[in-house]
């Protein structure tokens, strides 16, 4: 598995940015954090469009900046994918798509054009010039594109950024595809938590030009100590198993942790779901009260505690049967109940967002 390395400074007047990371050769790693805190100078950095004197970037064995080396953009095996997908105007779909695949010397290549098209779901635009394509279709064409060229690292950089809702909606499934069946690790720029929690395996949190964080995704959403980055999105994603359609029109979600119902689902019992379960979302109580309407309750052993980015708030990390969670309480609430690390307590779970 070639790992990603990186490891750089760069200063600008206003802006400096320090990075030092180890990334997995796999996967999805999203690289998030607000506006102006560094993404995208960090890919252009990687890629070699952004200068960086001194700086180390390898993909395995593959050194592309060293001391004494640095390897052109053009000669990196990567792939990019920026907001707006910059297809030639003249060429059709399928000339577009071609470009890349044609430069790249028949033995490095590791797609074929067939595969891609599927994939994507874009056999049926291949004859059409870009400005006959939606926002959503062109940026098909241009991961196609980029695939094409048979790279060994994808970096995109808010590639849904541009898109409308129901645009990113339509579009997620394929980039899903595409980061699922293809081995090809993935660097995703986006400030979106939930277009990082749908896709990310691991994640990379930035915060003026720093690494606050980087580690397996649960791991990071999971932390206490960065939130402040997430603000109100603050929550974790858990991975559970559909286990039954009940008759009065729920479906049972089970984790180690216990279950979760929620509305009917589409999917077949045993299916794998992701969801995600926001902290503003989560209440805790000492008792297994159930003389309320609230139908999700688990036990959980409280690990953590901070002060939340919401004045008056505390963000409790909680363990469910070795699941993260986040609660978000208040802080009179924490002091009321002396919540504490260690102690054993029951989360309301009020909302589930089901992430596939
Ligand atoms: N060419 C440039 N010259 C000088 N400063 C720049 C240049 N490009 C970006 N910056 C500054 O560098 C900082 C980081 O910018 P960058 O675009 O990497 O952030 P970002 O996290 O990708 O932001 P966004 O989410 O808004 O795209 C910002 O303060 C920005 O104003």
């Amino acid at each position: 598995m070639s790992q990603l390395r990186a490891r750089f400074s760069l200063y600008r007047p206003a802006f400096s940015l320090e990075i030092d990371l180890h990334l997995p050769g796999r996967g999805v790693t999203a690289l998030f954090g607000p506006s102006g805190s560094g993404k995208t100078t960090c890919l252009r950095a990687i890629a070699g469009l952004e200068r960086v004197p001194g700086g180390h970037v390898s993909l395995g064995e593959q050194v592309w900046q060293d001391d004494r080396h640095f390897t052109p953009p053009h000669q990196r095996a990567l792939g990019m994918v920026f907001q707006e997908a910059s297809l030639f105007a003249h060429l059709n779909a399928r000339d577009n798509l071609l470009f890349g695949y044609r430069r790249t010397p028949a033995h490095e290549r590791r797609f074929g054009e067939e595969e891609v098209v599927e994939l994507l779901g874009i056999g049926g635009l291949l004859s059409r010039k870009p400005h006959q394509l939606s926002g959503g279709e062109r940026q098909r064409v241009g991961i196609g594109r980029a695939l094409l060229t048979s790279p060994q690292l994808l970096l995109m950089d808010e590639p849904l950024a541009a898109l409308d809702l129901r645009r990113k909606q339509e579009i997620l499934p394929y980039l899903e595809k595409v980061t699922t069946q293809l081995e090809i690790p993935v660097l995703y720029v986006s400030h979106a938590p939930d277009e990082v929690a749908r896709l990310a395996d691991h994640m990379v949190v930035l915060d003026q030009g720093r690494v606050l964080a980087s580690g397996a995704l649960n791991d990071v959403l999971g932390r206490v100590d960065v939130p402040a980055v997430f603000a109100d999105d603050a929550g974790t994603v858990l991975s559970v198993t559909l286990t039954s359609h009940e008759d009065d029109a729920l479906s049972r979600l089970s984790f180690a942790g216990g279950d979760i119902y929620v509305a009917q689902q589409p999917q077949p019992v045993g299916a794998q779901l992701r969801c995600r379960v926001h902290a503003r979302d989560i209440s805790l109580s000492l008792s297994a009260a159930t003389d309320d309407s609230i139908l999700n309750r688990v036990t959980a052993q409280i690990e953590a505690l901070a002060p939340a980015p919401t004045p008056g708030h505390v963000l409790v990390r909680l363990n469910a049967g070795g699941a993260p969670l986040l609660a978000r309480v208040t802080q009179r609430s924490a002091r009321a109940l002396n919540l504490a690390p260690g102690m054993t307590v029951f989360a309301q779970i009020k909302a589930v967002a089901l992430l596939d």
